[in-house]
């Protein structure tokens, strides 16, 4: 018998899924029975326009219900062995790590400090690995931060490793019950002088330089001339730390550390997130080239040094399968939620229980973050390069070298693009806000896999948005991106539904037409309150047997909603505010994301990328962890989940004033159900607008036309009923 290696990784289907299967079908047959029963009223209602609504609702909602199957019918679970790894480090592969920022003064430098030194800090030989850190907002004081990191990093590598530490971002650190060794004291006051040194200088707006560092430095801060926006401006690339000449305090050789400030000129576009990872890319690739590259958002530092080590796990497995794997997810979690998820901000959903139903498939998309590539995958097909064909040989001397800093200038060049395939076929696609996503999606339409990584301890943590603005922000550009997807040539309709697993395409239909949420839910929170009020019953009686089939469809999905959620260590509580903030932003950002993509596709508006803030205001963080909702600014975005809470507040006081005065709770009753969910949803809104008076309360100025909108609505309904 022949002698198996030990096996580097393992994948279980989860016990949920017959289950989910099962109850997909009786499910499903629910759905035709509602279906069927809206088409006949709707032959014999009074109010066409009434049933035509309601039609579409429920049309809407059973696309998104059957495309999210996608997600259940095969969730698996994966281990990796990471002791199973070959004894002998030196064969292991070099790994170029990307950290993107844009904007110091909504990305604190001292965040992506933390960010660069949890990585320098990893577990693995030191001599293989680099980081790149692309800063689009073009800021002298994140290079600032990053000289001032280089330096703390001779202290910090050595002390982490030393001592076996398992938070590597000094921060987090620092601010757990950390242990204390003889040093300790030392290097904890080190890094609270970089922080002050970094954070002063960002209050200030300029840098102040010592001796030594304006010697080593200073010719490059001479970049920052008066000329120099953070929109137009020269290549800027500086080499903090090389791997061949620089050492720690205890002579250990350091990680390439390299800053990267692409060229800007306006009029040029820049592509965001994607144009800066590509940047990266092509000068990483003339500096060290290594065959692994690890894509980092500014905010999500690693919390265990060990995660490379478990990428590895799939990447030497010498298997068929594992040549075709493009990238190595690891969920998006937070730290810094408060304790019931007000907010909905961790999107359980998106990155860990539908990420688990993708392994199952062909694996999970692409989250943008904490994210391990083959560095081939960016540049072709599965079959047209193996692994060892793509490790890089060392070229770790020449990473200074004016030929290879000439190179790396040119190819960070705005204009270097222009005529070539990088954006379509090369690195990361262009085309979408969704660039992870979209990249994610286009890359497993070219043959390649993906695998998705869920450990005990997470292995990044990052910032969610912590108020309702900032949120509504972010999934206004998301439902963009994917509206861009969902009309892109590449549209998983058209295109992918030709390529990929039925089922995948199904779970990929289900995010690129993820706004349209809104008219099911924006149709239910209008028109049945607004019936309620003239009377006209829009369901079945509950006497009717033809209404378990809306209680059925209504329990039914919130359970197994919930079931979900808790089996992935969610409380009853979180679930409630997940499902709370679904409905918020299907009213708010979805239909403000729609509107915006069609106003970009008409030309009347362009199409930018608002990166989500991640300061925290002091004042603002107390109620956050009271659970109080933040309004506070004047958003646009408040506008239609006030409206929208006023009309449920309405139909609720005058649905039950009726029923007092002429019985008919028959009638209405599953109306009125929906109407007291509302109301119940809506509850933090009515304490923002009316009771509240702190700073987080709702501007005035929203709920006095919010009430007028309200009213006009009401006034206007007689035309609809
Ligand atoms: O022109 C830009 C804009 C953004 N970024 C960086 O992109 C990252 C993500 O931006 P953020 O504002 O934090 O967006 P989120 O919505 O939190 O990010 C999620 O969604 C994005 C797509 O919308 C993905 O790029 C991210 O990886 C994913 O975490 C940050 O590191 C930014 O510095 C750039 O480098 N250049
Ligand atoms: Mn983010």
């Amino acid at each position: 018998m022949q002698n198996h290696p030990p096996p580097l990784h393992t994948r279980l289907t989860c016990r949920r899924t017959w289950p989910n299967r099962i109850f997909a079908l009786i499910y499903a047959c629910n759905i035709v029975a509602i279906l069927y029963h809206q088409t006949t009223i709707l032959f014999h209602t009074t109010n066409t326009t009434v049933s035509v609504l309601m039609l579409v609702a429920d049309i809407v909602l059973a696309f998104m219900w059957f495309t999210h199957q996608g997600f259940r019918m095969n969730p698996v679970h994966r281990r990796t062995f990471p002791e199973n790894l070959p004894k002998d480090e030196t064969k292991y592969p070099a790994m170029d790590v990307f950290i993107c920022t844009a904007d110091p003064y909504k990305e604190p430098p001292m965040v992506v400090v933390n960010t660069a030194l949890s990585i320098m800090a990893y577990d693995y030989p030191t001599e293989k690995l680099s980081v790149y850190l692309s800063d689009d907002g073009g800021s002298k004081l994140t290079l600032f931060a990053f000289m001032e990191a280089a330096k703390f990093a001779k202290q910090w590598l050595p002390y982490c490793k030393k001592n076996g530490i398992m938070d590597r971002c000094p921060e987090a650190h620092f601010s757990s019950h950390y242990p204390r060794f003889p040093e300790t004291h030392e290097i904890k006051s080190m890094y609270e002088r970089m922080k002050v040194k970094v954070e002063e200088s960002v209050v200030c707006g300029n840098v102040d330089l010592d001796d030594d560092d304006d010697k080593k430095y200073g010719h490059v801060f001479n970049h920052w001339n008066t000329e120099f926006t953070r929109v137009d401006h020269p290549t800027v690339v500086q080499v903090l730390l090389n791997g061949t000449i620089d050492n720690d305090v205890q002579g250990n050789v350091m990680p390439n550390l390299i800053y990267v400030s692409r060229e800007k000129r306006k009029g040029t576009p820049h592509r965001f997130k994607a144009g800066a990872l590509n940047v990266l890319l092509r000068v990483s690739h003339t500096m060290t080239n290594a065959p692994i590259v690890l894509t980092m958002d500014c905010d999500m530092y690693s919390n265990d040094p060990k995660t490379p080590l478990e990428a590895l796990c799939y990447f030497l497995d010498p298997s068929k399968d594992s040549q075709n794997i493009a990238y190595i997810q690891y969920p998006q979690l937070f730290h810094g939620i408060n304790k019931e998820d007000l907010y909905g901000a961790e999107f359980k959903f998106i990155f860990q229980i539908n990420m688990t139903g993708l392994d199952g498939l062909i694996g999970p998309s692409h989250a943008g973050t904490g994210c391990f590539f083959r560095r081939g995958a960016f540049y072709g097909k599965p079959s047209s390069c193996t692994f060892e064909q793509s490790q890089s040989q060392n070229q770790r001397q020449a990473i200074q070298s004016n030929e290879v800093l000439a190179r790396a200038h040119e190819v960070a060049r705005c204009d270097f693009e222009a005529q070539t395939e990088w954006g379509s076929k090369l690195g990361y696609r262009y085309g979408s806000l969704v660039e992870d996503f979209y990249t994610g999606y286009l890359l497993q339409c070219q043959g390649w896999r993906s695998v998705f990584c869920l450990p005990k301890r997470p292995a990044f943590l990052g910032d969610a948005p912590m108020n309702l603005h900032d949120l509504l922000n972010q999934t206004q550009r998301w439902s963009m991106g994917v509206l861009d997807m969902a009309f892109s040539e590449y549209n998983p309709i058209n295109y992918g539904s030709k390529i990929l697993p039925f089922l995948q395409t199904l779970c990929y239909l289900h995010y690129t037409f993820w706004p349209i949420w809104c008219i099911p839910l924006f149709i239910y929170s209008i028109l049945p309150q607004l019936a309620i009020i003239h009377s006209f019953p829009l369901f079945p009686k509950v006497s009717n047997p033809w209404c378990l089939l809306y209680v059925f469809s209504f329990i039914g999905a919130y359970c197994q909603e919930l079931f979900e959620f808790i089996l992935r260590g969610g409380t009853p509580r979180g679930w409630f505010n997940n499902q709370r903030a679904w409905i918020i932003r299907s009213l708010s950002s979805y239909i403000f994301g729609v509107i915006e993509y069609t106003l970009t596709k008409l030309h009347v508006s362009s199409s930018t990328f608002n990166v989500t803030n991640k300061v925290i205001d002091k004042e603002a963080n107390i109620r956050y962890e009271k659970g109080m909702m933040e309004f506070g600014v004047e958003s646009p975005f408040f506008y239609p989940i006030s409206v929208v809470a006023l009309v449920n507040l309405v139909a609720l006081i005058v649905g039950i004033m009726k029923m007092i005065k002429n019985g008919g709770f028959e009638d209405l009753f599953v109306q009125l159900f929906l109407v007291g969910f509302g109301v119940l949803n809506s509850w933090p809104i009515y304490e923002a607008m009316f009771i509240r008076n702190d700073h987080g309360r709702m501007p005035l100025k929203i709920t006095l036309r919010s009430i007028i909108i309200a009213s006009m609505v009401y006034l206007t309904s007689p035309l609809v009923f």
